[in-house]
């Protein structure tokens, strides 16, 4: 594991926060004494605390503002004016200002921060929180080339990551950000399927994630597209087939598509308000 010293305030600790900050010191990145975390409701610091066992948790945000060398806006977007007119003019120049804000662009960001700031928009996933995230994230005209790398560092100690355009956030936000649930869906309708054919409920969830686990595992490793590894599950004449059919018949894969473009939108919506 490589060394990271850098101290990583969370201004809002609630779930996506909850799932970096466990996953960060999970993967060994970084001791519980180098997180610090604010939130307003009781219930998100007890949560955090749970999870990220010895962790400083605040009621304010000053302590972070005063002691973190990278700040993570992990608040809802909604909340994101308040709390940057609140804090806009005691983030120094010394820290890297990073937000996980769905639809918040650097330039909304840039805005409402002291002229100069270093700033990373950065979009996680809640599976982060088991070294399997996904990340995608960009940087802002100030951020350093070492900015950038630690928050490298960071996210690839808990799991992928990507840097992209800024332009691209929203459809990362669609896929992989809102993504866990879209897949949590199938996983569920897959164990459905399979209790309603006569398994044990708790076995069928388990063959269904499994399932889900392996073959994306497949798609990551093998160098083969999904249609390619769709084609060696499916036998002429077989219970695949039959079993294809029937998600045609629903548009069940168009579905999923539709899911991402809506979650896309929807983030792009947020980054107007
Ligand atoms: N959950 C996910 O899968 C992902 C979320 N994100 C992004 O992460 C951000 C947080 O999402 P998520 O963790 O799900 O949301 P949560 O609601 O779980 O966490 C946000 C926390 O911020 C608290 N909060 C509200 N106002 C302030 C304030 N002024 N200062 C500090 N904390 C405050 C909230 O308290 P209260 O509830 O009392 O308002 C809440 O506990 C969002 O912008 C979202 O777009 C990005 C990727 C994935
Ligand atoms: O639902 C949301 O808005 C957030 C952003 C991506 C995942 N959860």
């Amino acid at each position: 594991m490589p060394e990271f010293t850098k101290s990583v305030g969370f201004i809002g600790a609630g779930r996506m926060a909850t799932a970096l900050a466990r996953g960060c010191v999970e993967s060994g990145l970084m001791t519980v004494g180098q997180l610090i975390s604010a939130d307003p409701s009781l219930d998100a610091r007890h949560a955090f605390a749970d999870q990220v066992a010895g962790v400083a948790v605040f009621d304010t945000n000053e302590p972070i503002l005063a002691r973190a060398d990278i700040i993570v806006l992990a608040i809802k977007p909604q909340v994101m004016p308040d709390v940057l007119a609140d804090i806009g003019n005691q983030v120094t120049e010394q820290q890297l200002v990073v937000s996980i804000a769905a639809g918040v662009t650097l330039k909304k960001l840039a805005k409402a921060l002291p002229t100069d700031s270093r700033l990373i928009r950065v979009m996680p996933n809640t599976p982060c929180l088991v070294g399997e995230g996904a990340s995608c994230f960009s940087r802002g005209s100030s951020a350093t080339d070492e900015d950038a790398e630690d928050i490298r560092l960071v996210l690839e100690s808990v799991g992928r990551v990507f840097e992209v355009a800024e332009n691209q956030l929203d459809a990362v936000t669609g896929l992989s950000g809102s993504g866990p649930a879209f897949v949590y869906k199938m996983i569920e309708a897959l164990a459905q399927g399979g209790t309603q054919m006569g398994l044990p409920e708790e076995l069928a969830l388990e063959l269904a994630s499994q399932t889900a686990k392996g073959a994306a595992q497949m798609v990551l490793t093998t160098g083969l597209s999904p249609a390619a590894l769709r084609e060696q599950v499916t036998s002429p004449g077989g219970t695949t087939v039959a079993g294809l059919e029937a998600l045609a018949k629903l548009e069940g894969a168009e579905a999923f598509r539709e899911a991402v473009v809506a979650a896309t939108k929807r983030s792009q919506e947020l980054g107007e308000s």
